[in-house]
């Protein structure tokens, strides 16, 4: 399995506002960039703080890279995986329509009328007591054949990935904006570490619209 984590952040370091809105801080070329990248991969993974926030689809939005899955004999999107553990992912939301295959990923905690009902429109995995444990549910992805994951966010998810030491690459688009804000969400949130920090290697360093693209792969800990 890989994981690479993509996301966009401005200039200061924020994925977002304190108001937890979707900011616009790829340009065209970047949201490309990052369509590219869905096309690659056999899942996309955020987390339910994304889903609540963002509503977001998760589909690859450019027909040629659909037509090339296709060729390829894939299905036309990947896979989209939503972390969740209470089961908060309201029924209505975007990644839950007939696009593509949805796993919506809880914990112990969800109700059983909440996995039942999210389980008429996804695949449910169910790994942890309170949190989801991230370690069992990626490897489970991976017995469904999901081997080349990308991770969008948010700052929590990303955080927790880190933690359990599964993030392989990460690729900042850092744009150029000052959002600015003590509550903004940044591109690791969580608890945040105080020793052992996982470091990274930088692989590129390239300009992309107006902003700078930063691909970096995790170093061996
Ligand atoms: N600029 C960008 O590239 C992106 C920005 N965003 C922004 O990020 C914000 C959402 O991020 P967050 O609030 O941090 O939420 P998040 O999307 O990281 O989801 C966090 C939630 O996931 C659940 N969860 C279950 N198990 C977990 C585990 N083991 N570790 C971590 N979380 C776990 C919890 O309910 C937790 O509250 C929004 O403002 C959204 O607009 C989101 C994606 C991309
Ligand atoms: N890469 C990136 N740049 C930004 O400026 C963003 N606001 C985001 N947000 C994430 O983009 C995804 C939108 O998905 P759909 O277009 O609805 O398929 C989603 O993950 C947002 O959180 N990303």
């Amino acid at each position: 399995m890989h994981v690479v984590v993509n996301a966009a952040m401005s200039a200061d370091g924020k994925l977002s506002s304190r108001r937890r809105e979707q900011i616009a801080i790829s340009g065209d070329e970047d949201f490309a960039r990052m369509d590219r990248l869905r096309a690659d991969s056999d899942a996309v993974v955020v987390g339910v703080g994304t889903v609540l926030a963002d509503d977001p689809h998760l589909t690859v939005k450019e027909e040629s890279l659909i037509a090339d899955r296709r060729d390829r004999g894939e299905p036309a999107h990947p896979a989209r995986v939503v972390v969740d553990s209470t089961g908060r992912t309201p029924l209505d939301a975007a990644v839950l329509d007939d696009a593509a295959t949805t796993y919506v990923c809880t914990s112990e905690r969800a109700t059983i009328d909440d996995r039942m009902d999210l389980s008429n429109r996804a695949e449910l995995i169910t790994a942890g007591d309170d949190r989801v444990d991230l370690l069992r549910t990626f490897a489970t992805l991976q017995g469904q054949g999901l081997d080349r994951i990308m991770v969008e966010g948010g700052g929590e998810l990303i955080f927790s990935l880190f933690e359990v030491g599964l993030v392989d690459e990460l690729r900042v688009f850092v744009g150029p904006k000052v959002i600015g804000g003590r509550d903004a969400p940044t591109l690791a949130d969580g608890e945040g570490f105080v020793a052992e920090f996982p470091t990274l290697e930088l692989e590129g360093l390239e300009r992309v619209g107006e902003g700078a693209l930063l691909t970096w792969r995790t170093a061996e800990r």
